[in-house]
């Protein structure tokens, strides 16, 4: 099965994470689910160099990465997924979405109110065991 490595940044603003939809896709468990931003890591690149690349492209923002949080493999019907995420912090909600179709900036205990893609649930779990 094809493997992919991804980073993802849970990123704060003070008390409040950033989670944005992604648009629709013919893999229907990824279509309109909800993520944390970020993307896969291309050759020579380092996680974090990746995932700040990632941010730059997607919203146009740029993070403070503090530290690698959950690295989580997924099993999806036609991949292998592995997602390293990284808690990181911003000093102004200002973002442009290129990519996603929509955001919202959520408390801990909102997150779960969420569809997010599958992948993503050991995180939004731990985040909440942690929070
Ligand atoms: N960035 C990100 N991707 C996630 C999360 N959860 C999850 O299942 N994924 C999956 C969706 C995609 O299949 C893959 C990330 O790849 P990507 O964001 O570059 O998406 P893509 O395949 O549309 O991009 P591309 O090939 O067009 O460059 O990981 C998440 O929280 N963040």
């Amino acid at each position: 099965m094809q493997k992919i490595e991804v980073v993802a940044g849970v990123i704060f603003f003070q008390n409040e994470i950033l989670c944005v939809q992604r648009p629709k896709n013919k893999l229907a468990y990824i279509s309109e689910k909800f993520e944390f931003p970020g993307g896969k890591v291309e050759h020579g690149e380092t996680k974090k160099e990746a995932l700040e690349r990632e941010l730059l492209e997607e919203l146009s923002i740029s993070t403070h990465i503090k530290a690698l949080f959950l690295t989580v493999v997924h099993e999806y019907p036609d991949f292998e997924l592995t997602m390293h995420s990284f808690i990181c912090e911003v000093e102004t909600k200002e973002l442009t979405l290129h990519e996603h179709i929509a955001k919202e900036w959520l408390t801990l205990k909102e997150l779960k109110k969420l569809d997010w893609a599958a992948a993503d649930i050991p995180i939004v779990d731990k985040l909440l065991v942690n929070g």
